[in-house]
């Protein structure tokens, strides 16, 4: 499988001292799911946002065979990189279609539309709310309109930061099977990350576990079918404490 994004020996500061990831290093592949795993304040979200130009990091970060380190965030997402926050952070007082429509800015109209249709058919929860505000969305209908968002920019690489954060597990569970909807149709690549690793077992292909900042193992999904071969790795990566 060709490389989609390349991350050598990422590291990334706040200010001088607060190192948030260091010596990262980590391949997505073309229509790969690739999943970033560890406990609160390992790093995955600085990783993510790193790879998305949102904050100050050192290393090599490749899309598509082109350097993009040195591309302002605004430039990477026309390259098609493009992050889901945690925390969904839409525009309550918009409407669900205004607020796609902010995600697919730089499209032209008829393109736009065209976006805002087809995302409207993936979540058919948010379809019939389209012109009414985003605030009244329940927590798992607004991570779809969050996710959505990200869609309208026509992203080759979805950067998904906790979609199951604060949602009640029958929402996790319509969440991810519509991200495995996606993944199917549009052979979109994404990079995961996720404190449930029993719903990311089911939509990525390799783990990678963090744990102060740095990788310290990697796993094929397929070898953490089990729950004794999931318990096994986080064991060893993760230590007892880890939520599973
Ligand atoms: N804006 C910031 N300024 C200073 N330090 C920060 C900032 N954002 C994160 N950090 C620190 O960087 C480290 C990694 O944080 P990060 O949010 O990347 O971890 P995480 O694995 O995504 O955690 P969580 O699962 O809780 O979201 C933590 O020690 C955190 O306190």
């Amino acid at each position: 499988m060709t490389s989609l994004l390349t991350v050598r020996n990422l590291s990334v500061y706040y200010g001088a001292k607060a190192q948030a990831a260091e010596r990262v290093s980590f391949d997505v592949g073309t229509g790969s799911v690739v999943a970033l795993l560890g406990a609160n304040g390992a790093g995955k979200s600085s990783i993510m946002k790193a790879v998305a130009g949102l904050v100050p990091a050192t290393g090599e970060i490749t899309f598509d065979g082109e350097p993009v380190q040195s591309l302002p965030a605004r430039q990477r997402v026309q390259a098609g990189i493009v992050y889901v926050p945690e925390g969904r952070e839409i525009v309550g007082n918009l409407t669900v279609r205004e607020n796609l429509v902010l995600g697919g800015y730089h499209v032209p109209g008829v393109a736009r539309r065209a976006r805002i249709d087809m995302v409207l058919d993936m979540f058919p929860e948010i379809a019939n709310k389209a012109d009414g505000p985003a605030w009244r969305l329940s927590g798992g209908e607004q991570q779809m309109l969050a996710i959505g968002r990200g869609l309208m920019a026509g992203p080759r690489l979805l950067l998904l930061d906790e979609p199951s954060l604060g949602l009640a597990p029958l929402l996790v569970h319509r969440v991810f099977e519509r991200l495995a909807t996606i993944r199917r149709e549009t052979h979109l690549a994404i990079v995961l990350v996720e404190q449930n690793l029993r719903m990311t077992m089911r939509l990525c292909d390799e783990v990678h576990f963090l744990r102060s900042g740095r990788i310290v193992g990697w796993r094929r999904a397929q070898d953490l079918k089990g729950e004794a071969a999931r318990q096994e790795a986080i064991d060893a990566y993760l230590g007892a404490t880890a939520s599973h």
